[in-house]
């Protein structure tokens, strides 16, 4: 296999790992200490003086670790016991043998950025388990449930667009149920700008309806791949035996806007018979500030549930029914919050690797499962996805995701020099977007 090139760091002054790791993250830090600060009554209420203590000493070990990432210290090793604290180590271990003397230790603006900005909200979350009675404490669940509620009138057209789209999906002929499946692509494409690591903890919720402006939104999606995903769903629902199962598996990422498109495409992969049943992949612990947890799957189906909008209900229930029923599946597996590259989940995660493989077909959501599959490496924009992949092939697959770092494979050649003649952030900036897709056309 042809060598690797080195991973994005901040020993690249400037670029945008290093301005993450010297001005978002810290002010990430900070938000979660105010969070914290902002629930004291609450945890007095709940746990007398030792939710206070608590509540004090979280604060003082996301300070101590905001000044490590601020003054450049050594990354230290988890010392909390956790399922996955010795993989952890083990991985620290990993790259502290990879450097030599002059290079020091492991530390924040010289390691992988993909490993350093993993540790720290792995280390916030040791922070809070070292906190007991707060050890069950999301400090991002308030601006998570905030993304919901801001985004409340984009939910809603769009569960009353589903509803509408469910009156007929049966009656529609093959292009317009192509044409539908489209739509829905795109609109999760761009639920993926609502990411709130991206704007360091602030709103990011949907404020305008995506649904009309999906035709403008077009010329922004620089890989569009949507024919494979269209040719691999639809001849598998022409050829499929009456039982057989038709599998989608959905790496999720951004709880809020993003999840309720998500959702919305798997209902639509049920009801137009293109899948037969949904996996969905959530992270076990609060990560990168509004990825999807466990708690936020359900907390989210049962408000739609209990919304007073008939359709939003209605899309609740038939939601909460799914799960029910087996048709939508959750898994949760630590691998998903290691600081590891996707190529090597087959050696650290083989039970993950061999579930994925069970797919017809896995989407990706998302700009950090991106850096993830192609291993967060300074490749040449016009390296191919596959070579990127770096062997990590568990079935086709499909990245889903608006570029919010420096790194992008698969461009046609002079696409991405050309783009940044006439917009220097296009990487980064939230506003681009791709469909890229691997696997047996
Ligand atoms: O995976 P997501 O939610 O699309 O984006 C994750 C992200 O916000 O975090 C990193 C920067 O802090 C980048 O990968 C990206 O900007
Ligand atoms: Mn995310």
């Amino acid at each position: 296999m042809a060598a690797c090139p080195p991973p994005l760091s901040g020993q690249d002054e400037g670029s945008f790992a290093y301005l993450t790791i010297k001005d978002r993250l810290p002010q990430i830090l900070t938000k979660a200490i105010d969070t914290l600060h902002r629930h004291k009554n609450e945890m007095f209420e709940k746990h007398g003086e030792k939710g206070i203590e608590a509540e004090k000493k979280a604060i003082s070990l996301l300070s101590k670790l905001r000044n490590e990432s601020q003054t450049d210290k050594p990354i230290v090793p988890l010392v909390e016991k956790f399922v996955d604290t010795d993989i952890w180590n083990q991985y620290l271990e990993h790259h502290h043998s990879l450097l030599n003397d002059s290079d020091g230790k492991p530390r924040w603006f010289y390691s992988p950025w993909l490993f350093v900005e993993c540790y720290m909200y792995r280390r916030i979350h040791e922070a809070v388990i070292q906190s007991p009675p707060i050890d069950d404490f999301d400090v991002f669940k308030e601006s998570k449930e905030q993304n919901f509620f801001e985004s409340l009138e984009s939910i809603t057209a769009l569960c009353v667009h589903l509803q509408e789209l469910m009156k007929t999906v049966e009656n529609l002929d093959e292009n317009q149920l192509k044409n539908e499946f489209f739509k829905l692509l795109q609109i999760s494409l761009w639920g993926n700008k609502c990411d709130l690591s991206l704007s360091g903890g602030e709103s990011s919720s949907q404020k305008t309806s995506i649904i009309n402006s999906l035709e403008d939104l077009k010329p922004f999606i620089l890989v569009n791949d949507m024919e494979h995903l269209w040719s691999l769903l639809s001849n598998r629902k022409k050829t499929r035996e009456k039982a057989s199962i038709v599998r989608v598996d959905i790496v999720l990422d951004n709880s809020g806007f993003e999840l309720v498109t998500d959702l919305t495409l798997a209902n639509f992969l049920l009801s137009s018979k293109l899948a037969t049943e949904i996996h969905f992949y959530g992270k076990m612990i609060p990560w990168f500030v509004s990825d999807t947890t466990i708690h936020d799957f359900n907390w989210l189906i049962e408000q739609v549930k209990c919304s007073d909008h008939k359709w939003v209900s209605e899309c609740g229930v038939n939601w909460e029914n799914y799960v029910k029923t087996g048709r939508w599946v959750y898994h949760d597996h630590i691998f998903w919050t290691l600081p590891h590259e996707f190529c090597a989940m087959s050696q650290v995660a083989p039970d993950l690797y061999a579930e994925l493989q069970k797919a017809h077909l896995i989407l990706f959501k998302g700009d950090l499962n991106y850096r993830k599959l192609t291993g967060d490496r300074k490749w040449e924009f016009t390296v191919p996805f596959h070579q990127a992949l770096n062997g990590f092939h568990p079935a086709p697959l499909c990245s889903i995701r608006t570029l919010k770092a420096e790194i992008q494979v698969g461009l046609q050649p002079g696409q991405g020099e050309q783009l940044t003649a006439s917009e220097p952030n296009w990487l980064t900036t939230g506003k681009y977007g791709i469909f890229q897709f691997d696997g047996p056309l």
